[in-house]
């Protein structure tokens, strides 16, 4: 069974326009609908679409929309009562694939809410293959939320194997629990990196990776490339220990999207650093695919380009697929094919959309074996750390050779 815990639930509003949102005029939406949603909640849908065991935990009252909604497809769920109501997410989605998000705070939880959470997620975790812990926490729930889930599912007799999906400071703190798995998205992923001093580690600065190299860089012409002006800003910004602005994020998570093996380091570098750190990493990268790294071995799995509709809940979906495929007996790498398979499908159906297996085809997808992934200890030189060679990719068809399998 794959238990899931939604800390801050939400109800999935989309609306759906015939063209780009015109920012300050009224407009006519094609559709709108909602569903029943929540990281945690959309992992557990994947999960019964696949008719597989899942049992979503959430906090909220049994005649809340969002639960009804659970009623009403029929989803196996647990709740704790709020007394507050849950919180509506608003999402707009264009013609080209364009998805705008509005989420919510949602309602405050109160410590006796937040411990009643903890409790059932334990009761219930008993028995379970996989836990995941996903999304966002709501007012009045501190960031170590999470670790301390993880510490009550790990003292369990026989404790089963536990996912995080959360983002910022919630993510930085599960990571001092040590997971044993977490599914950053390329923009969360470069936050940890921050976070944790890993930047240069990770090969996202420049070679030498200091203020006056980047300067240098950048005196070399009157014309400043946007790369170079993009690592300038960056090492300044890190190396001033200064939190990196939004923009610099971004720029990061942008390159990290287009590299595979850039994020094959980066996911090395998280994983090989000292202290607690999470055992395996799921890195989704939108369109970019997803790469799959534990110690020592990495691959990227790639879906052929698509017409995107919403890509809400295609995070979710990808984590469902990587889970449904691990728990139903598959290798890491065939599990990521059809990790992918999944996200891609998601990202073309309507609102928050989850697959069933039918519509998650994994023969179109590439999975391709990332090498030298071990990156130098984290303080080295990023010059020293090892670089991922491209040179083995191949097309296999969703499952990856034997001698592949075995490495
Ligand atoms: N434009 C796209 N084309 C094809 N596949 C996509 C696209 N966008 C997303 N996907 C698929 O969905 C997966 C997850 O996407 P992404 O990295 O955006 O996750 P996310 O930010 O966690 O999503 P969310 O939080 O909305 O669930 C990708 O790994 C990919 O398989
Ligand atoms: O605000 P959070 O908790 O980070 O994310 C919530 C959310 O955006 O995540 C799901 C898509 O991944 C949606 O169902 C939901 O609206």
């Amino acid at each position: 069974m794959i238990l899931t815990l939604t800390a801050n639930p939400s109800l999935d509003r989309t609306i759906e326009l015939p063209g780009p949102v015109l920012r300050g005029q009224v407009q006519r939406a094609v559709w709108a609908g909602q569903q029943p949603g929540g990281k945690g909640v959309n992992v557990s849908r994947a999960v019964a679409a696949a008719d597989r065991d899942t049992l979503a935990v959430l906090p909220g009252d049994v005649d809340d929309p969002v639960l009804t909604g659970l009623d009403a497809i029929g989803l196996a769920h647990r709740s704790i009562p709020t007394g507050t109501p849950l919180r509506s997410n608003i999402t707009v989605t264009e013609p080209d694939g364009t998805t705008t998000k509005i989420n919510e705070p949602g309602s405050l939880l109160s410590p006796q809410s937040q411990n009643a959470l903890l409790d059932l997620v334990a009761d219930q975790a008993a028995g379970a293959s996989w836990v995941v812990l996903a999304g966002s926490l709501p007012p009045g729930v501190d960031d170590d939320f999470y670790a301390r889930a993880i510490e009550r599912i790990r003292g369990l007799d026989e404790p089963p194997l536990i996912a995080v999906d959360t983002s910022g400071a919630p993510l930085a703190a599960a990571l001092t629990a040590s997971p044993d798995l977490i599914k950053p998205n390329a923009e969360e992923l470069a936050e940890l990196l921050s976070a944790a001093g890993l930047l240069r580690a990770a090969g996202l600065l420049n070679a030498g990776g200091s203020r006056d190299d980047a300067r240098a860089d950048s005196d070399r012409g009157a014309t400043e490339s946007f790369e170079a002006a993009e690592l300038r800003k960056t090492a300044e910004a890190h190396e001033s220990a200064a939190p990196l602005e939004t923009a610099d994020l971004l720029a990061i998570a942008g390159r990290l999207e287009s590299s595979p093996q850039l994020t094959a380091r980066a996911t090395s570098a998280l994983l090989t650093a000292g202290g607690a750190h999470p055992r395996s990493i799921l890195a989704t990268l939108g369109a970019g695919g997803a790469v799959l790294a534990q110690p020592e071995t990495a691959w990227h799995a790639q879906h052929p380009p698509m017409d995107v509709v919403s890509t809400v809940g295609a995070g979710d979906s990808t984590l469902a697929g990587y889970l449904l495929g691990l728990t139903g007996g598959r290798e890491p790498s065939a599990a990521l094919a059809q990790a992918v398979a999944y996200g891609a499908a998601a990202a073309g159906l309507r609102g928050t959309g989850v697959p069933s297996p039918e519509d998650a085809r994994t023969d179109a997808v590439t999975v391709t074996p990332l090498e030298a992934t071990v990156a130098a200890p984290a303080a080295a030189p990023a010059a020293q750390a090892a670089a991922p060679s491209d040179d083995s990719s191949h097309r296999h068809e969703g499952t990856v050779p034997e001698a592949e399998e075995a490495r």
